[in-house]
């Protein structure tokens, strides 16, 4: 039984029900199940079982947008101080759920809600005594400062044992992010020079199109580098530069990565750091009027161990920009000319959006009869690699909390140290976000961070 908290919101409606979706279809839901709602108003089983399909016609396999039908249920509204009628609404599900053979039923909720409902939803679990057993996950960001995180992550073990959290970062649960260290760790090609002496730099640039409007009370509380800087971006940048784990399971890359999150140098806001925020911004319902939360964000990150010391990672990502894309770029060292010509660009490249692809680009020969120079790319989509057809990331992290595996998710040591190194741009050194205009790359000045070749995305 999974009981989502905030069963209309946008995470709901764009990831959670189209990753149901796309379990059902896998045939990787158990044969009874049942989705409990809840939210802060009452509302109906129908009228949850709209959202349910509207959600599926716009973000999921449209044909089917009554795949989940007869699984979804309206559970009342759920408070730490009024549990509505949740308690009795798991008590019936249960019962469906066990059937005559009285089998045993697990139970996930699933904290589909803003952060700052974190804490008072897990007291909630307490207080209505629905916390024994359970497993219970939690969206990111967990926690808004080195601070807040320290106290949600106490009073969440003072309510549940470790075992039963799973702190979700989706961008771990990509088949791309995945094939990065299978990429360099089941191949000398690519583990051979992942490392400062062949890599210049790294950027990680998730540009995105979309709006906020549908999730201005959450955004505006929020903000870019909150939202997906110390969450996503810190996490795959991890991913990226993580040491050999011990050995090749999930929980040792785990290990991996929260180990080089440690060697992350605290941000330098001054130096490091540009924030943005598009025109227009301040004119959306439920965005204060001199609001001056960042929608776009732009870093300079130093990773200071032996593999990576002196090779900037570049991570970028905001709202309204000029172009959706997910990529991780090791942009590589090139001999400065050959045959009297400058080489290069050199670059290994990963998509994160979607299924997932590879791209190599390399020097070549310009074909023709001179020895000149050219580049070519070579392109490998991940859902051309059989049997194709990867899980959704947030399919494939669902599945993973219904079987209780929880390697794909964080730990409270990587994310302290994530917090530790993003906490200065939390103190009065932080930079007052720069406009930009809607459709473009954000400000002129996040351009100069990644130095003379500048943004890939931004030149391709
Ligand atoms: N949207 C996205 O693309 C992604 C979001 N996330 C994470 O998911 C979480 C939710 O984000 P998102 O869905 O975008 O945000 P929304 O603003 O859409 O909020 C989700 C729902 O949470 C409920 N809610 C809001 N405030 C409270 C509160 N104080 N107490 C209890 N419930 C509340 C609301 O339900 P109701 O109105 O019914 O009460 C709302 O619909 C965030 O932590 C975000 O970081 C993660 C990955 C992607
Ligand atoms: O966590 C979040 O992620 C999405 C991007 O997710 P993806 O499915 O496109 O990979 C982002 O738009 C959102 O702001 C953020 O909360």
């Amino acid at each position: 039984m999974l009981v989502l908290h905030g069963s209309r919101g946008d995470l709901a409606r764009r990831m959670v029900y189209p990753g149901l979706q796309a379990l059902a279809a896998a045939d990787l839901l158990p044969e009874r199940w049942l989705l409990l709602g809840t939210g802060r108003q009452e509302h109906t089983d129908d009228e949850l079982a709209d959202v349910v399909r509207e959600s599926l016609r716009e973000h999921g396999d449209a044909d089917r947008a009554d795949a989940l039908d007869g699984h979804v249920r309206y559970a009342s509204t759920f408070t730490e101080d009024e549990p509505g009628g949740l308690v009795d609404a798991i008590q019936a599900a249960t019962a469906d759920l066990a059937g005559d053979d009285d089998a045993d039923v697990t139970v996930v909720h699933y904290l589909a809600v803003p952060p700052s409902a974190f804490a008072p939803t897990t007291r909630g679990l307490r207080a209505h005594g629905l916390a024994d057993g359970v497993r219970v996950v939690y969206e990111k960001p967990y926690g808004t400062s080195p601070e807040s995180f320290e106290e949600l992550d106490a009073l969440v073990h003072e309510v549940l044992d470790e075992e039963q959290v799973f702190r979700i970062d989706h961008f771990l649960g990509k088949e791309a992010t995945q094939n990065l260290h299978v990429l360099r760790f089941a191949n000398e090609l690519f583990g051979g020079i992942w490392s400062r002496e062949h890599v210049a730099q790294v950027q990680i640039d998730v540009p995105e199109t979309l709006d906020v409007a549908d999730r201005a009370e959450f955004y505006d509380a929020t903000g870019a580098a909150l939202d997906m800087l110390v969450t996503h971006l810190f996490q795959v940048a991890a991913q990226v530069a993580m040491g050999p784990p011990a050995a090749m399971d999930a929980q040792n890359l785990a290990a991996a990565r929260e180990e080089v999150i440690r060697c992350f140098r605290p941000l330098d806001p001054r130096e490091d750091v540009v924030l943005g925020q598009f025109t227009g911004y301040r004119d959306i319902e439920g965005v204060a009027d001199d609001s001056t939360t960042d929608t776009f964000v732009a870093a300079r990150l130093w990773v200071d161990d032996d593999r990576w010391r002196g090779v900037p990672f570049l991570l970028r990502t905001g709202k309204r920009m000029a172009a959706q894309a997910q990529r991780v770029t090791l942009v590589l060292r090139t001999p400065d000319e050959l045959f009297g010509e400058p080489a290069g660009p050199g670059r290994v490249s990963v998509s994160l959006a979607g299924d997932g692809a590879i791209d190599i680009t390399t020097t070549v020969k310009r074909p023709g009869p001179d020895l000149a120079l050219a580049t070519g790319t070579a392109s490998l989509a991940l859902d051309d690699v059989e049997p194709g057809d990867p899980l959704p990331p947030y399919a494939s992290l669902l599945h993973d909390v219904l079987v209780g595996d929880r390697t794909l998710f964080t730990s409270p040591d990587g994310l302290r140290a994530a917090f530790a190194a993003f906490a200065p741009l939390l103190g009065p050194d932080r930079p007052e976000p720069e406009p930009y205009e809607p459709g473009t790359w954000g400000p002129a000045r996040a351009d100069a961070l990644a130095g003379p070749d500048g943004w890939v995305l931004t030149r391709s």
